[in-house]
């Protein structure tokens, strides 16, 4: 039998997938079982949050780097992709939900990617190990408490989730129980037990989801029975205030890089006006205030809003405002007071940014854009748009945030070209462009991404026109559209309508 040789991410030999040892076998003779690989991880297969985690580290770099390059070539010139130095858990927010296997024990995992199966999971190689013996230790706990698991097809029990937060620098932990139902037995006790294990749990709060729903938190405000109900954590020597809901980057490591690059790109002189936009809890626009002359940060979500306050406050920063509103809608504000901005860092999420905000960037004319990026196909779109009227990718280079996964998080430097913004100004009407990526209120992309995120679920095009139609909004002509209404066509299915119904309200369409 003929052993292949392999090396995983760690540079580790192991042996190698068998699929040789039957060839030339005529069909009727035995055929030796074929031996696939034994994975580093116990379920890797299975649970599929992970995609590279065995191939050898470097290779997985330079197919990362390869992959953006070409991506990415016909803008500009890309630097040496930064990769990770030690690539493994580097996870500093770890989710698991809880649930029972056929024979009833209490298991806590991941659903495997687009399902709702729970894989069991113990150690992942991805998280930070503390928050994984946490989630150990609750799961533990649970039968001596009483406390049931939720079960999703009964809508019975009690625990859901747990999130672990762990600040890098700080060494804060916050622990997050998503319930299903406000009440926690002996909550105090419960706490006690978890911190006699875990003294270096500083919070733990109870979010309660009561929703028939794949979204792991619940809306309502959080209850705290430990601590302060929010952890501190350093990035670029300022420290950041993190809420159960905002959004901090899961690899604070790769972080500082990412955010140093950015800050290295803007060439601020200390005269500058700088927006941060997708500001999440103010991290780029408060490390680029020490460089800049004023800043303004403008966020969606509330809870970072308020996070992104604080944290100018607690690093004694005076230069800096946030604003809670749509980035596309600050943006259109600022442009109709003719406001001169001469920086705007820009960090959307995987869907990217709006056709509302690309406009309005351009009628404001920043000399400089630095876009941060966490899904090379979208920043693709929005370079076309912005490189197509005016702007040059001076530059840009790939971080590897996301060691053993697919993913990819870029930086990219765009600046003014050699049309002047007066010609900009005459030369751009809606009228002319194709806006087929931006049609009623969001793109489809947009709505997936959103739907996924939020409930876990995949849609497709014609599901989303579907609800569309049911919602009496218009639907694009390049889209995936049936060509009759085929009653043999798939119907989108309740729940998938209902998250799309969400994502609709959400993006202001209903
Ligand atoms: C990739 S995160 C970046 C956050 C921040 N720059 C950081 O590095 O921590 C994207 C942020 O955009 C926010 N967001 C999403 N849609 C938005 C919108 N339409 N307008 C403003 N902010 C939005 C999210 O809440 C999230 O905080």
């Amino acid at each position: 039998m003929e052993k292949q040789e392999k090396r995983n991410f760690n540079g580790k030999k192991y042996r190698g997938k068998q699929t040789d040892s039957n060839k030339g076998k005529k069909s009727g003779e035995m055929k030796k079982p074929v031996q696939k690989q034994k994975s580093v991880c116990p379920v890797f297969e299975k649970c599929g949050g992970c995609q590279l985690l065995d191939m050898p580290y470097e290779k997985q770099v330079k197919k990362k780097e390869k992959q953006l390059q070409e991506q990415l070539r016909s803008f500009g010139r890309l630097e040496p992709f930064i990769a990770m130095e030690n690539p493994l858990h580097y996870r500093h927010k770890v989710k698991a939900t809880f649930g029972r296997d056929q024979k009833g024990n209490i298991i806590s995992g991941n659903y495997r990617e687009g399902t709702h199966y729970l894989v069991p999971v113990d150690n992942c190689l991805l998280e930070n190990e503390k928050a994984d013996a946490i989630i150990r230790t609750v799961r533990s706990l649970l039968k001596s408490f009483k406390i049931k698991t939720y079960d999703e097809d009964t809508d019975y029990g009690l625990l859901r989730h747990v999130l672990v937060r762990v600040g890098h620098a700080t060494g804060e932990i916050m622990v997050i129980l998503v319930l299903a139902s406000p009440v926690l037995p002996s909550k105090n006790n419960f706490v006690k037990a978890l911190r006699k294990e875990h003294p270096e749990i500083t919070t733990v709060v109870i979010n309660v989801n009561d929703k028939r729903t794949s979204m792991v938190l619940g809306e309502k405000k959080e209850q705290v029975i430990y601590g302060p109900g929010f952890i501190l954590d350093k990035l670029c020597a300022k420290t950041f205030k993190i809420s159960p809901k905002s959004f901090y980057q899961v690899n604070p490591v790769q972080t500082e890089k990412l955010y140093g690059k950015a800050i290295e790109y803007a060439g601020l002189t200390g005269k500058e006006k700088v927006l941060d936009a997708y500001c999440g809890t103010g991290t780029i626009g408060l490390i680029a205030s020490g460089h800049a002359k004023e800043v303004i940060g403008v966020e969606l979500n509330r809870d970072a809003v308020k996070d992104a306050v604080i944290n100018a406050r607690q690093n004694q920063i005076s230069n800096i405002q946030f604003y809670q509103n749509d980035a596309g809608v600050f943006m259109t504000e600022l442009a109709e007071k003719n406001e001169k901005i001469d920086v705007v860092f820009m960090d959307p999420p995987r869907s990217g940014s709006s056709e509302e905000f690309l406009t309005s960037l351009l009628r404001l004319s920043p000399r400089k854009v630095i876009y941060v990026s966490c899904n090379p196909e979208t920043l693709v779109r929005d370079l076309q748009f912005l490189t197509k009227r005016g702007y040059r990718m001076e530059k840009g280079v790939g971080v590897d945030m996301f060691p053993m996964t697919v993913h990819v998080e870029t930086v990219v430097l765009l600046s003014k070209g050699e049309v002047d913004s007066k010609k900009i100004r005459v030369e751009f009407s809606l009228e002319d462009m194709d806006m087929s990526e931006f049609q009623d209120g969001a793109t489809y992309p947009q709505i997936k991404e959103y739907v996924l995120e939020h409930t876990g679920l995949k849609v497709s095009n014609l599901y989303i026109s579907q609800i569309k139609r049911k919602c009496g909004i218009g639907v694009g002509k390049n889209y995936n559209l049936p060509k009759s209404e085929d009653s043999r066509r798939p119907q989108c299915p309740p729940e998938k309508e209902k998250a799309i119904r969400e994502a609709f309200k959400y993006f202001g369409m209903i």
